[in-house]
């Protein structure tokens, strides 16, 4: 950090939206993140004894040698039909937790899609039933209910439900640009339902088919004449691959069906779900459709959050061949939510969270566009430009529908084909120019800023190689810090005190070699609702950055860390509760990377001490005195003396207590482990919704989450 570098602190911190709040980022308690100190690892077995193996030369036949391992050609089997998708659900849906369970819905939604995009279908309706059970309808052609040729007694229908790799998606004869290509998708969705029924509305019928973990009920019926057309698969996932209450979650599948809304225009998707299914905001009816496309989607994504400029968002079919490239990208100083930016990509409307090929086009267009455009103005910095810092704060969606795309896996979450980054940047290129040409003023204004990333950069790159070969040299550090002597960051600790008495027992209380100690004085503000602004002009938040040696906002490096541990330890009373709301609410804002790594902790020092003769405890709260009267000192005449704070205790008392790693116990700050609960959580709590952050907090007015001893 440079000498100047107060000013530049928080200067892209999220502004919080709507009125004040105080205690934030107030986690639940997560049992993955138990630390493995207090979980030893168990000790390495001792490699084995090779165990004695027959030698080929005493064994002239290879019978007695399968005899004695067990292992021969009958050992080797042949799963037949679905058995392999029962066997080995990570092969086909990536594993049994949520995400793959939702991958179930994803299958049969993008079939329904597909239609949808052929311009079979027009409208899709999702339903989550009370009993758990999922329908996705699409009035399309409806699968093929006639008998197969090459499975005789079988109608086409049995085939695509039951037999891996069939569909009519390989020739490109029956779909343009599908997401589905391996004829796997609703087969390994059947296999993993513990019963699913199709209806098929075709040829002047209804038909109707059922199934069950893979196995067909019964023949496919003729239901009744009929002049409708689509397709109705409902289903339920079976307990037995995805554990006793696997459950759909409605926000998850709203979420997943209103994206593809967004990705293709010509579609109406309805959603209703059961109200008893829903534990959140998910609404339990509504109609999807989005003739704006992308451009809409990040338009709501962004809401009323600061952009450098309009946003960049277009869509071009390639002439003659099928081929279509829609994107919108948007740049934000501060960063979107608790990311500096994040790229939504999706190929034939299939969400690719681990990017790939069309991902890497829109990259190099920008790049491209941006490092010509300057060249055009004479901005000689623009040379420094690269996607990293074009990319950086920009928010991005972008979707592309290619024939035959190549994905790696069934879950498809990265697009591989080379075709996808031609492609996006082929048909990006023109428009990116046009739009940069035709108002210089806002082109001006994003190159100026990419240049600004840029720079930052590379003056990253230099503060760090400085940093490092200054390595022993004295930092600079805000002088009410007691450093601790350890140089590396490994094992280290930073005490947050409150006030200067406290820190002066801390200070005699620490282990020098380890431990260190920040007082801060004056009041901290209130981060949760203060500007950027304020919370820059803040000098105890200004000296904990600095003590920590980071920079808080988008320029934040969990590496930087000077410490490995941050041990937020206030009063037991409620002041020093609300120091530690707010500056675990100001770690979630301008460093939330500390928490999800598990970096950030509260001591907890006692309220109480009791005793009676030579005996002595400590109580932490009211409960845990009347349990250590009621046990301990039953029957015992006691003295019971109260901290009205930690600069109460004696230094040795405070060490015993609350300091010392041996004795003490610490309480890990956490955030709800799933991607959807940390969006939710961000939504809720940096939203514009206010009564919805209040009522939040009001649920979860408690921040001590997991108690362990570190
Ligand atoms: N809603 C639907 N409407 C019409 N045909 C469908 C529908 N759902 C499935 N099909 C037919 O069933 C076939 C098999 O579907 P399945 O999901 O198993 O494989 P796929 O979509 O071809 O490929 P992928 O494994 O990549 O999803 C499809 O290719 C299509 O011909
Ligand atoms: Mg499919
Ligand atoms: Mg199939």
């Amino acid at each position: 950090m440079g000498p100047n570098a107060a000013p530049s602190l928080f200067d892209d911190i999220p502004e919080p939206q709507g009125p004040a709040a105080t205690p934030a980022a107030i986690p639940t308690a997560d049992p993955a993140l138990t630390p493995q100190a207090a979980a030893p690892r168990p000790a390495l077995t001792p490699e084995p004894a090779p165990a004695p193996v027959a030698r080929p030369a005493d064994v002239p036949s290879s019978a007695p040698l399968a005899a004695a391992t067990g292992y021969s050609a009958s050992s080797i089997e042949v799963l037949e039909g679905l058995e392999p998708v029962r066997k080995r659900p990570g092969m086909y849906i990536g594993g049994t937790d949520e995400r793959a369970l939702h991958h179930l819905f994803a299958e049969v939604l993008d079939n329904a899609m597909d239609e949808a995009v052929a311009r079979h279908a027009k409208q899709i309706r999702v339903d989550l039933d009370a009993d758990g059970f999922l329908s996705v309808f699409d009035d399309g052609r409806g699968i093929p209910v006639d008998p197969h040729p090459k499975h005789p007694g079988k109608s086409a229908l049995e085939v695509v439900m039951t037999v891996l790799h069939s569909g009519g998606k390989f020739s490109g004869k029956a779909y343009e640009t599908s997401g589905g290509l391996h004829g796997v998708g609703v087969s390994v969705v059947n296999a993993l339902s513990d019963r699913l029924d199709v209806t098929v509305w075709r040829d002047g019928f209804e038909w109707k088919q059922s199934f069950s973990k893979g196995h067909v009920l019964g023949p496919i019926q003729q239901v009744q004449p009929s002049k409708k057309r689509g397709t109705l698969i409902r289903f339920h996932p079976d307990e037995e691959i995805f554990g006793v209450g696997a459950a759909f979650k409605p926000a998850r599948l709203f979420r997943m069906a209103r994206s593809k809304a967004y990705l293709f225009r010509g579609v109406e998707i309805k959603w209703t779900c059961a109200q008893e299914r829903i534990t959140d905001a998910t609404p339990t009816s509504a109609t999807l459709h989005f003739p704006g496309g992308l451009a809409d989607a990040l338009t709501e994504r962004i809401g009323e959050l600061e952009t450098v400029t309009p946003a960049f968002a277009g869509r071009v079919e390639r002439k003659g061949e099928a081929g279509a490239v829609e994107w919108a990208v948007s740049w934000s100083p501060i960063g979107f939510g608790e990311a500096d930016g994040f790229v939504s990509s999706y190929c034939n409307t299939v969400s690719t969270p681990d990017g790939g090929t069309h991902e890497a086009g829109f990259r190099a267009a920008l790049v491209k566009g941006l490092k010509a455009y300057g060249e055009l103005t004479n901005e000689k910095r623009a040379g420094l430009i690269t996607a990293e810092d074009v990319i950086a704060n920009a928010g991005a969606m972008i979707s592309v529908f290619i024939r035959n795309p190549e994905f790696q896996g069934q879950t498809k979450d990265r697009l591989s084909s080379p075709e996808g980054a031609r492609l996006v940047e082929q048909l990006m290129r023109d428009p990116l120019d046009h739009w940069l040409t035709e108002s210089p003023k806002q082109a001006n204004t994003l190159l100026g800023f990419v240049i600004e990333r840029a720079e930052d950069r590379l003056k990253r790159r230099k503060d760090k190689e400085v940093q490092r070969a200054a390595a022993t040299r004295k930092l600079r550090l805000p002088g009410k810090l007691s450093d601790c002597s350890r140089q590396s960051a490994e094992g280290t600790e930073l005490f947050i005190v409150e006030g200067d008495s406290a820190g002066g027992s801390a200070k005699q209380a620490r282990d020098r070699t380890t431990q260190a100690i920040l007082p801060l004085r004056g009041k901290i503000l209130n981060v949760a609702s203060a500007t950027a602004d304020k919370l820059r002009a803040n000098v105890e938040l200004s000296d904990l950055a600095l003590a920590l040696g980071v920079q808080p906002g988008s320029r934040f490096n969990i590496e930087d860390l000077r410490y490995e541990r941050i041990v937020i330890m206030t009063d037991a009373d409620v002041d020093g509760a609300h120091i530690a709301a707010l500056l675990i609410t100001f770690f979630y804002r301008a460093m939330p990377e500390t928490i999800r790594q598990g970096r950030l902790f509260m001591a907890l020092p006692p309220l109480y001490r009791i005793s009676a003769g030579p005996l002595s405890e400590y109580a932490r709260d009211d409960a845990h005195r009347d349990e250590l009267l009621a046990t301990v000192f039953k029957g015992k005449k006691v003295e019971i003396g109260r901290f009205k704070g930690l600069g109460e205790m004696m230094a040795s008392q405070l060490k015993e207590t609350t300091m010392d790693p041996k004795k003490r116990t610490l309480a890990r700050v956490t955030v709800p482990a799933s991607e959807d609960e940390i969006e939710d959580l961000v939504e809720r709590l940096m939203g514009k919704k206010a009564e919805e952050r209040y009522r939040f907090i009001q649920d979860n007015a408690r921040f001590v989450v997991d108690e362990l001893d570190v």
